[in-house]
């Protein structure tokens, strides 16, 4: 799905990203830790074509999309959460999924992808982040869970392949973090998409159950399932320190 080869991005003199590789199998959850300043956001940046790199490639489903405008990488097939819900606060839940629904249909000029018709797919995606009972509220209503899943469910409206998501539980109450895993979960169980999560939360990672990414001073260092990861001395001693939550 995607493949980053030997990215590096400075500022000024400073090297945040260095000689960094990646590759995201599809249909795959995938999460991202590592301290903070360790370079995350800056990765979604580049891949999302909010920056540039300064050396280096991204190679989505095969196709070069190294320093390409982001409109242009959006409608190839990448869609992001920032970490601030991005929804529409004036507008109803619906009409939130609308727009999404409305921008996918008009980049694949066809219907055909994921529900069979337009009503079935709000209803779908309603479900989803459990907002059903509250398809017409204005979404300045909603508690802040609430506006995360709904941004997440927005993602899936416009249907591309792979989602990346920035802190999705940021703020988020214990049994909202654990809601959150289950969607994000569901995004690949049932709908297929790649996706790659940034997360600090450690019981969020751990009910995502998925293949972890450790960077540490703008590389990858390490990748596996938690059990590996924790075990390891250099992840131990650079980012989860002393916290037994891990
Ligand atoms: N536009 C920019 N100009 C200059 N420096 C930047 C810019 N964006 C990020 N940085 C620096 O790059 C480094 C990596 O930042 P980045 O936000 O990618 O880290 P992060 O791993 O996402 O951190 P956090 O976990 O705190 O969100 C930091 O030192 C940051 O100050």
């Amino acid at each position: 799905m995607l493949e980053i080869k030997s990215i590096v991005k400075r500022f000024g003199g400073i090297t945040v990203l260095s000689d960094l590789s990646l590759s995201l199998e599809p249909g795959s959850v995938n999460c991202i830790i590592g301290p903070n300043g360790c370079g995350k956001t800056t990765l979604f940046n580049l891949i999302t074509g909010r920056l540039r790199p300064d050396d280096g490639q991204i190679i989505l489903k095969g196709q070069d999309i190294t320093g390409r405008p982001a409109w242009r990488i959006a409608n190839l097939g990448i869609s992001r959460k920032f970490q601030i819900p991005g929804v529409y606060p004036e507008l109803s839940v619906a009409e939130n999924l609308i727009v999404p629904l409305a921008a996918a249909q008009r980049r694949s000029g066809s219907m055909a992808t994921m529900f069979s018709s337009r009503a079935d797919r709000l209803a779908a995606l309603l479900d989803l982040c459990g907002l059903s009972h509250k398809a017409v509220d204005r979404v300045e209503t909603l508690a802040h869970g609430e506006k995360q899943w709904l941004e997440i469910a927005m993602l899936l409206a416009f249907d591309t392949d792979l989602i990346l998501l920035d802190e999705p539980t940021a703020g988020m109450s214990v049994p909202e973090t654990e809601k959150t895993a289950g969607l994000v979960k569901r995004l690949q169980s049932e709908f297929g998409k790649t996706v790659l999560v940034i997360e600090h939360d450690m019981s969020f990672v751990r009910a995502l159950d998925c293949r972890l990414i450790v960077m540490l001073r703008g590389k990858v260092v390490r990748e596996g399932r938690l059990e590996e990861i924790q075990k390891d001395p250099e992840v131990i001693a650079a980012y989860l320190g002393g916290t037994a939550a891990c």
